[in-house]
């Protein structure tokens, strides 16, 4: 592995999210994908994460064969409370967007399974949800015949590493073949590269070569990352990693496997980890939008939990899949922003970061172009002086509406009014 600067200690959420998302796309319309092997419970996942079924869950290996999209909705108090305040017809959440992508074997990244196909699909999303399986059953077929994580998680990585191997070989060719012809030398030449290219290149092949992700790293400068962001690395994007246990485990809050796992990932460049049950879940889903079924179904498990000798705040039994979908959001670096009124309460998406003009921009093109100033209240704000009332009169008393131009940044949670100049020229 590439040397490490001291440890960032005092680094706040918001520069770790940024730093998160140094290598991405800048776009509001990110997605996660589901990457592991097959039968891991990658399409019971992703049904239970859209809350219906869209992907076709199966025993049986490769039952997904195309990428199959969904979206879920993003849990948000804040946009509940707002949809309670103005009771409007039109009521639109934020989603994201989740793809469920076939399973990975080993030798994938050299056609084998159903090889690169998927490893394209993999290119093509912003995060990935590394789902292992950590459940024991009769039933379900392994890949490898056997319950073993910790290879499991060797065998994925090793896939996505390879695959990256294989990129920067063409990268490195590529800048190679540049320089030659940019010096006039023979094409037997072997060229000096840039510094930073060089530097660049060496701690990707270093970070790939020990399979750990090249995301993990964070002592890449300014310029490598520029570097870097064109070698259309998989593993620069963000990774969470999801383990899928039984039933009983997850109220038990963990099993065999679960330190093995951190002590793993924690070698590999380290990551957020998210123990979950698909069996759980999917049992508390199947009571559909039974509100008494669920809370009975929620207090037989925290009964069993009790049974087993164990209690506490931390043995609370809840659906994992508000943490799952949030998290999925932070990696992308994407947060919501509110449009509210008497028509309609709406959640828009955007990266960190975002001008308000920009931000203005997803609502239509035109609210960009002819964009004058953006009326803003923080929707703690609101929520603490609104005093039941669904107008913004009571902040505006409090000097608490704001009237912000082009170039301010966006915060989680903006409750706003853009106003633009509709007859502004269109861009040539
Ligand atoms: N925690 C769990 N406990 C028991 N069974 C589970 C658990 N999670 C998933 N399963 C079961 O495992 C089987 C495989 O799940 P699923 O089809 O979602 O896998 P997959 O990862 O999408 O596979 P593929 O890559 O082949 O598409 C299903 O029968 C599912 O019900
Ligand atoms: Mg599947």
């Amino acid at each position: 592995m590439p040397p490490k600067n001291k440890k960032k200690d005092s680094e706040g959420d918001e520069a770790k999210f940024m730093r998160a998302a140094r290598f991405g796309r800048v776009k509001n319309d990110l997605k996660m994908g589901f990457v592991g092997l097959p039968n891991v419970g990658k399409s019971t996942l992703t049904n239970i994460l859209a809350g219906a079924c869209h992907a076709e869950a199966a025993n049986y290996p490769f039952c997904t064969i195309d990428p199959n999209i969904v979206q879920a909705v993003v849990p948000d108090q804040k946009f509940q409370y707002l949809v309670k305040t103005w009771m409007p017809p039109s009521v639109v959440p934020a989603v994201l967007k989740i793809v469920d992508i076939a399973g990975l074997i080993r030798g994938a990244s050299e056609g084998a399974g159903l090889g690169n196909a998927f490893l394209s699909h993999i290119a093509a999303v912003d995060g990935i949800y590394h789902l292992v399986r950590a459940f024991d059953s009769d039933e379900v077929i392994h890949v490898d015949d056997s319950v073993d994580p910790i290879r499991d998680l060797e065998t994925i990585q090793s896939e996505l590493c390879l695959k990256d191997k294989e990129s920067l070989s063409k990268v490195v060719e590529k800048e190679k073949d540049r320089v030659r012809k940019e010096k006039g030398l023979a094409r037997s030449s072997d060229p000096p590269l840039g510094e930073i290219f060089q530097s660049a290149y060496d701690k990707c092949l270093q970070l790939i070569e020990s399979n750990t992700p090249v995301q993990t790293y964070e002592d890449f400068s300014m310029g490598e990352v520029d570097i870097i962001r064109d070698f259309g690395l998989i593993t620069t994007k963000p990774q969470i990693y999801v383990i899928n246990m039984s039933k009983n485990n997850f109220l038990r809050k963990g099993n065999k496997w679960l330190p093995k796992i951190q002590a793993w990932v924690n070698d590999h460049g380290g990551g957020q980890i998210i123990p979950m049950s698909c069996e759980f879940e999917q049992e508390l889903m199947d009571l559909n939008d039974d509100a008494d079924a669920k809370q009975s179904f929620i207090q037989k498990c925290e009964e069993e939990v009790k049974a087993m000798g164990l209690s506490g705040p931390g043995f609370a039994v809840k659906s994992v899949v508000p943490r799952l979908i949030r998290a999925g959001r932070q990696a992308l670096c994407l947060q919501s922003f509110y449009t509210a009124g008497p028509k309609e309460v709406r959640a828009w998406t955007i990266m960190k970061g975002t001008l308000a003009p920009q931000a203005a921009g997803v609502i239509h093109t035109d609210f960009e172009r002819g964009f004058i100033k953006a009326e803003v209240a923080n929707f703690d704000d609101f929520k603490a002086l609104h005093n039941g009332e669904k107008g913004m009169a009571k902040v505006k008393e409090a000097g608490k509406y704001r009237q912000e131009g082009k170039s301010y940044v966006m915060q989680d949670g903006d409750i706003v009014v853009f106003m633009h100049n509709t007859t502004a020229p269109k861009k040539k």
